[in-house]
């Protein structure tokens, strides 16, 4: 059968056409387009009408090239932005984005409604200012709240995509997961959280399994697409859940790196639970494909080099990803390194002086050329994977073997080579389409054509180029190892 998937990153969005045989899974990309941010009057948005826009013309270029014949198709997105659905069924909102300052702005009345350390226990999520419970939170507290109260209902972006083509109002598990608002001891909404943040339950939809039809498209959907029906299909609707779901591992205690803007490292448990060391290294529970939990960390990821880029750009320097990554290949080691996940470095803009001062501040000497910017944040990147391994491995009690990386930041190779030095680990890199293998696995399985995640898993090997990454250089990268610790701990 031949199905569309849709990856929504926060950089870029794209589409494939895949044809699966039974054996391997052909793919092949049907549309890309840029995405961004949008600053605005104070506050971060994201064009939710463009996105939608690129999704119709995906599909349309999608259909024409299977003649029509689509089974599905799934959706996935960067998690916890969403949009509100008034009463007439209009979309009543613009879409924030997770990074707008409004939750920093309440973040201490915010957790003196729930301290970070219960919304952990709750929860087992994260705490981080991006959450949607964090996000509504903030919307109440600066005076907003009457959108929630004036709403029919609350949708995350791919369910509201889904509406869209649709008219269902359906809230997909993996990305409902991640939101603080997610009851993992019940799989329903978290009711004493939302009480005592004050978020109306009755505006969220109910929760459904990635692997299950959300709804057929709707009939004015067909003929604004030239189609005949289709089914859409609710997937791992979180990307890292798609991401990981095509984890090309059968064996072992590998950890992933699902590599992006961000970089979410972690490794895949039957089980959830919460201590003091999940809560002092801040690790998070979300929930997987048939119910795999992924125990992770957010690292800042990719995104400080895209903020470099674009600094770059704004300044009549035009450089390609790659074009960086040769650049920083040939600095010199070492030179600078930095906390990837220092707060300054979260919000958009002036990431070449944010870089700067961070060296400044721990007595480095400040990098000057793009090559020496990128070459210490991929470093430091590495480092910070180390790190949150150690953490990993410290909490679960076992060795991790081997590492994977999956998504577009598998691109860098140089990233790739740092991190098995830094990890000294073997890192397998690939597929890097990740989001998009995951996604059209939970498709086959609504369509019956695969059995399970597992069955999915050896699929994804025999249809994707997996590359080996060694370690090297060992002795010097663990005594800076050393180094970079110091640092963590003097900002
Ligand atoms: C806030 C981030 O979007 C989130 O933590 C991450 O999991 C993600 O979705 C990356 O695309």
């Amino acid at each position: 059968m031949k199905y569309i998937a849709f990856d929504l990153g926060a950089s870029s969005g794209k589409m494939m056409l895949g044809s699966f045989d039974g054996n391997r899974l052909d793919t092949e990309v049907i549309h890309r387009f840029p995405n961004c941010q949008i600053s605005a009057n104070g506050s971060l948005y994201w064009n939710f009408l463009g996105i939608y826009q690129n999704l119709i013309e995906g599909l349309k270029t999608g259909f024409r090239k299977a003649d029509g014949q689509i089974a599905g198709l799934g959706m996935d997105s960067y998690c916890n932005d969403f949009g509100l659905i008034g009463k007439s069924g209009d979309i009543i909102t613009q879409m924030h984005c997770y990074r707008d300052a409004r939750t920093k702005r309440n973040r201490d009345k915010i957790y003196d409604l729930i301290s970070e350390k219960e919304l952990h226990q709750l929860t087992g999520n994260q705490n981080a200012l991006f959450n949607t419970a964090i996000q509504l939170a903030a919307m109440i507290q600066q005076g907003d709240g009457y959108l929630l109260e004036g709403c029919e209902t609350l949708l995350h972006l791919p369910d509201l995509l889904a509406y869209m083509l649709t008219g269902e109002r359906k809230s997909e598990y993996t990305i409902a997961s991640v939101t603080q608002m997610f009851d993992y001891r019940t799989n329903l909404w978290h009711k004493e959280v939302l009480k005592r943040f004050m978020i109306p339950e009755r505006i969220l939809a109910p929760i459904v399994e990635p692997g299950s039809v959300v709804g057929h498209a709707t009939r004015e959907m067909q003929s604004l697409l030239g189609t005949g029906g289709f089914d859409v299909i609710a997937v791992g609707e979180h990307d890292t859940a798609s991401a990981v779901a095509a984890l090309p591992a059968l064996s072992g205690n590998p950890a992933y790196i699902s590599s992006g803007t961000w970089s979410l490292m972690g490794v895949e448990t039957c089980d959830f639970f919460t201590n003091e060391t999940t809560f002092k290294y801040n690790i998070a529970f979300e929930g997987g494909v048939e119910h795999r939990y992924r125990m992770l960390k957010n690292v800042m990821g990719l995104w400080i080099i895209q903020e470099c880029r674009r600094e770059y750009q704004t300044m009549g320097q035009e450089y390609s990803f790659g074009e960086l990554a040769a650049l920083a290949a040939k600095e010199a080691p070492f030179k600078a390194l930095i906390d990837p996940d220092w707060e300054e470095f979260y919000e958009p803009g002036r990431m070449l002086e944010k870089i700067r001062k961070f060296c400044s501040m721990t007595g480095q000497k400040e990098p000057e050329t793009p090559g020496q910017f990128v070459r210490a944040v991929e470093e430091s990147l590495a480092f910070k994977y180390r790190w949150v391994m150690d953490a990993l491995e410290e909490i679960n009690g076992k060795k991790i073997d081997c590492i994977h990386i999956l998504g577009g930041g598998g691109q860098d190779r140089l990233l790739d080579q740092f991190t098995a030095n830094a990890c000294r680990r073997p890192v397998y890199v690939g597929p890097t389409e990740a989001a998009l293998a995951g996604n059209f696995l939970m498709q086959m399985k609504a369509k019956g054509e695969i059995r399970d995640v597992l069955q999915g898993r050896e699929i994804i090997r025999k249809s994707f180029d997996i590359e080996e990454f060694l370690p090297a250089d060992q002795a010097v990268w663990e005594e800076k190892y050393q180094y970079f610790k110091t640092l963590l701990k003097s900002v």
